[in-house]
């Protein structure tokens, strides 16, 4: 094992997921000579960031995540453009509600008043465009016009690979076993030790484990997410998988929780539909069934599609695992430790965090090398929870 002291970084970053990721590559561009630790042989599955796709959207209830997309927008493309491969396409990302409801109102509000591309479509436009598609009278659409997919494992790769051009380091297979604070951390992995002056933690569903020896006990729920695709029943029939875009539906079928679609992408002739929740899992133990699941989410999903969109086979075709880390206001953790200050962690993104990674990588990098903050970030602070430090401390 080598020894304190032999390799000594400006900045390392534990995680590898699209949070760690983009957080090292804008640390390389400011020419930090950063080490990006993950613990498992890349690429992976493991955690949060796997998959083909993501939705992409300037949709949001609240301000700031749609003030956040701006630049979000810019830096995909920039992305797009630096490494040569399509991240996004445009299908528009469809918000389907009760009428009424008061997210969808909140949304539409936020989007007129940013002056976000949008449309409100009425249920004979609907008809039209999206043929398979069936809203019951009292449910509304809107649509966010330059919403659509990123091709998150393509995005992963190319921060990766741009990352390592930039001069960055990527040890995989290597997990974090002792942090050790310091004004210079140090940091054990199962097979070396190393220093840099500032860490950031983005260790997505493992946050809880790397943050407690840290004293820090943050209110952070893991889940287990059931990922479904769905087959047509009978192929080319309903014009749903030419038509469909992105969508997001509150509050349908008597549903609290949303439920959310992508066009064909991963596997040909199936659409993938989501629930947007799931069951209380470790991530260690996510494979293993739940003991007494509380959500039935596939049960509710094929509820959902016999309903809305009877063209499809109502059994999923492939179900395939990911996790959410969700906090109690569902908003990110992006804050300094609050013992040490050269510990900044990124945390909590809730299940909707990958389109904002570029600019949530912008503020982690400036955290770590205490920049000037291009964000206000009090909606991110570790102090709007009550007990986050743990007694011991
Ligand atoms: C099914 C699903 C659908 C989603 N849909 C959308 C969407 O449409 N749009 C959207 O914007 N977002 C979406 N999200 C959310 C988004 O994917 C996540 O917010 C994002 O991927 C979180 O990234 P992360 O880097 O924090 O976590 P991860 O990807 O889990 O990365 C954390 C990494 O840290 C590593 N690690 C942990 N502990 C250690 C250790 N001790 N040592 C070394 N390495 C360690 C892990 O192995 C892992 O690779 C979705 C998520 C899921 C699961
Ligand atoms: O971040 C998003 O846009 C989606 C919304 C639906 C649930 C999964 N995440």
């Amino acid at each position: 094992m080598a020894l304190p002291g032999d390799t000594k970084y400006d900045c390392i970053v534990i995680g590898a997921g699209i949070q760690g990721s983009f957080t090292a590559y804008h640390l390389a561009k400011l020419r930090k000579k950063t080490l990006l630790l993950e613990q498992f042989p890349l690429p992976h599955s493991r955690g949060s960031s796997h998959g083909q796709t993501r939705i992409i959207r300037r949709a949001y209830e609240e301000h700031f995540y749609t003030h956040m997309m701006e630049e979000c927008y810019q830096l995909w493309t920039e992305l797009e453009k630096e490494s040569g491969a399509q991240l996004f396409r445009k299908t528009g990302l469809l918000v389907l509600a009760k009428a009424g409801n008061e997210e969808y109102e909140k949304v539409c509000k936020n989007m007129l008043e940013n002056q976000i591309p949008w449309e409100s479509l009425s249920p004979a436009e609907m008809k039209l465009r999206y043929p398979g598609l069936f809203l019951s009278p009292g449910e509304v659409a809107c649509c966010d016009i330059n919403g659509g997919v990123l091709f998150a494992e393509k995005a992963l790769r190319a921060l990766q690979m741009l990352f390592k051009q930039m001069g960055g380091i990527i040890r995989d297979g290597e997990k974090v076993m002792h942090i050790k604070p310091g004004p210079v951390v140090t940091v054990t992995t199962t097979s070396s030790i190393y220093q840099a002056d500032g860490l950031v933690i983005t260790a997505g569903p493992w946050a809880q484990k790397v943050l407690r020896p840290l004293g820090l006990q943050l209110p952070l729920k893991t889940l287990r997410i059931n990922v479904c695709y769905w087959r047509e029943k009978i192929p080319g029939k309903s014009g749903i998988l030419q038509s469909l875009p992105c969508f997001l539906g509150f509050n349908l079928n008597g549903e609290e929780h949303e439920v959310y679609g992508l066009p064909s992408q991963e596997y040909p002739g199936l659409i993938k539909i989501c629930f947007h929740g799931g069951n209380e899992a470790d991530p260690e133990e996510r494979d293993l069934k739940a003991q007494n699941p509380n959500i039935q989410d596939i049960e509710k999903l094929s509820s959902f599609i016999s309903r809305y969109i009877p063209g499809l086979h109502p059994k999923p075709a492939v179900v395939e695992q990911c996790m959410y880390t969700n906090t109690p206001d569902t908003n990110f953790i992006l804050d300094h430790h609050p013992l040490h200050k050269n510990i900044v962690i990124g945390a909590g993104f809730s299940g909707h965090g990958f389109k904002l990674s570029p600019v949530v990588g912008k503020i982690l990098s400036e955290l770590c090398i205490g920049e000037k903050q291009s964000y206000d970030l009090k909606p991110f602070r570790i102090s709007r929870f009550k007990t986050p430090l743990k007694a011991a401390l």
